[in-house]
C-alpha cells in the first residue's frame, strides 16, 4: 500500500532527483525477477527521491501485463524503504487503466502516464483518456508529454481540477514556448519534470521554467556522478555543470546518437561497463556494438566517475 499522500510524493520528487531503472532480462529476454531486484535495491542505496519502474529506461513498452506488473513490485519489494516507488502505464485506455491499478496493488506510490499508442489524438481526446486513467488510481499520477500526448496548459489546468492526485507534468518535447504556458497556467499546483533524452544535458536551463527535477537515465550506472550534477544544477553552479557536461555528458551524447534507441541500450551498457550486469535490450532495441561499448568503458574510465567503491558495490 502507498506510503504517501499524493501531496507529500509530489512534495518529495521535486526537491531531489528522478531515475529510472532499466529492467534486468536474462539471456533468453525472459524478466530477471532477481536482477530487477538487485538493481533496484542498489540504486535506492542512493540519495534518490523517487524511482519509476517499467518506464522509458526500463523497456516498459516491450513488457506484457504480466510482466510489467512482476517488475513494479519486484521493484516496489526490493526499493529502499525511504526511496518511493512508481510504476508506469501506457496503450490504450484500458490497458492503461489495468496497469495503473495493477501499478497500485503492487504497492506502487503513484504511476507515469505513458503516451497511448500509434494514433494521433487531439485534447479534446488526450483530456478524456488522461481522465480516466487518473480516476481510476488513488495514487499519485504524472503525465509524460511526448510523442502524441502533448498536454495544452488549459488540459493540464482541467486534469488539476478534477483529480487531487494529478501531481506532476513530465516533458520530453522540450518545447519552451509551451513549457512556459503551462508552467504559468498553473504554477505550484504541480511539479515539473525534465525527461528529454539525457536530462542532464537541459537540466540547468530548464530550471528556470520551473522543472525543479528531472529523470536521470545515466543514474543507473554512474549514480554518484548523476546526483553531484543534479546538485550543481540545483545550486545554480553553471561552471560546474559546464564543467561535467564537458567532461562526461556531451562525449556521451556523441555514443548514445550512434544508433536509435541507444537512450536505453547505452544505458544497459554502462551498467555492464561498471561491472554490474541487467542484460540485453529487447528488440526493437539492439545493444551497443563492441566499439560503441568500448569507447563507453573508456569515457567512463577517462572522466574518472566509475562507481567502484566497495561499500556501493555491496
Ligand atoms: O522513461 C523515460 O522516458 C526515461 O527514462 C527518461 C530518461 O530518464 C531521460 O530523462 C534521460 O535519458 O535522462
Amino acid at each position: 500500500m502507498a506510503q504517501y499522500t499524493p501531496q507529500e510524493l509530489a512534495a518529495r520528487l521535486k526537491e531531489g532527483l528522478l531515475s529510472f531503472p532499466a529492467t534486468a532480462f536474462n539471456a533468453d529476454q525472459a524478466v530477471d525477477e532477481d536482477g530487477v531486484r538487485e538493481h533496484v535495491a542498489w540504486q535506492s542505496g542512493y540519495d534518490v527521491a523517487g524511482l519509476f519502474a517499467a518506464g522509458g529506461t526500463g523497456e516498459g513498452f516491450s513488457l506484457t501485463l504480466e510482466e510489467h506488473a512482476q517488475v513494479v513490485r519486484a521493484s516496489v519489494e526490493s526499493s529502499r524503504a525511504e526511496v518511493p516507488v512508481l510504476g508506469s502505464a501506457g496503450g490504450s485506455t484500458r490497458q492503461a487503466i489495468a496497469q495503473a491499478q495493477a501499478s497500485e496493488v503492487a504497492g506502487a506510490e503513484g504511476i507515469l502516464l505513458l503516451p497511448p499508442y500509434l494514433t494521433e489524438c487531439d485534447q479534446q481526446g488526450l483530456l478524456e483518456h488522461a481522465s480516466a486513467i487518473i480516476g481510476s488510481t488513488r495514487t499519485a499520477v504524472i503525465v509524460y508529454n511526448r510523442a502524441n500526448a502533448v498536454y495544452s496548459a488549459e488540459t493540464v489546468a482541467e486534469l488539476a481540477r478534477r483529480h487531487e492526485n494529478f501531481i506532476g507534468f513530465k516533458d520530453a518535447i522540450g518545447d519552451i514556448e509551451h513549457l512556459a504556458k503551462v508552467y504559468a497556467g498553473n504554477g505550484d499546483r504541480m511539479f515539473y519534470l525534465g525527461g528529454l533524452p539525457t536530462a542532464e544535458t537541459y537540466a540547468l536551463p530548464l530550471l528556470q521554467l520551473g522543472m525543479s527535477t528531472y529523470s536521470s537515465a545515466m543514474f543507473n550506472f554512474v549514480p554518484e556522478f548523476a546526483l553531484d550534477f543534479y546538485r550543481d544544477v540545483r545550486n545554480q553552479d553553471r561552471d560546474s555543470v559546464t564543467e561535467k557536461l564537458n567532461r562526461f555528458v556531451l562525449p556521451y551524447l556523441d555514443i548514445r546518437d550512434r544508433g536509435k534507441g541507444f537512450g536505453v541500450s547505452i544505458v544497459k551498457a554502462g551498467i555492464r561497463a561498471v561491472g554490474r550486469s541487467v542484460g540485453s535490450v529487447r528488440p526493437p532495441l539492439h545493444d551497443l556494438s563492441e566499439q560503441d561499448h568500448a569507447d563507453l568503458i573508456a569515457l567512463i574510465k577517462e572522466a574518472g566517475i566509475s562507481p567502484l567503491s566497495p561499500a556501493m558495490m555491496a
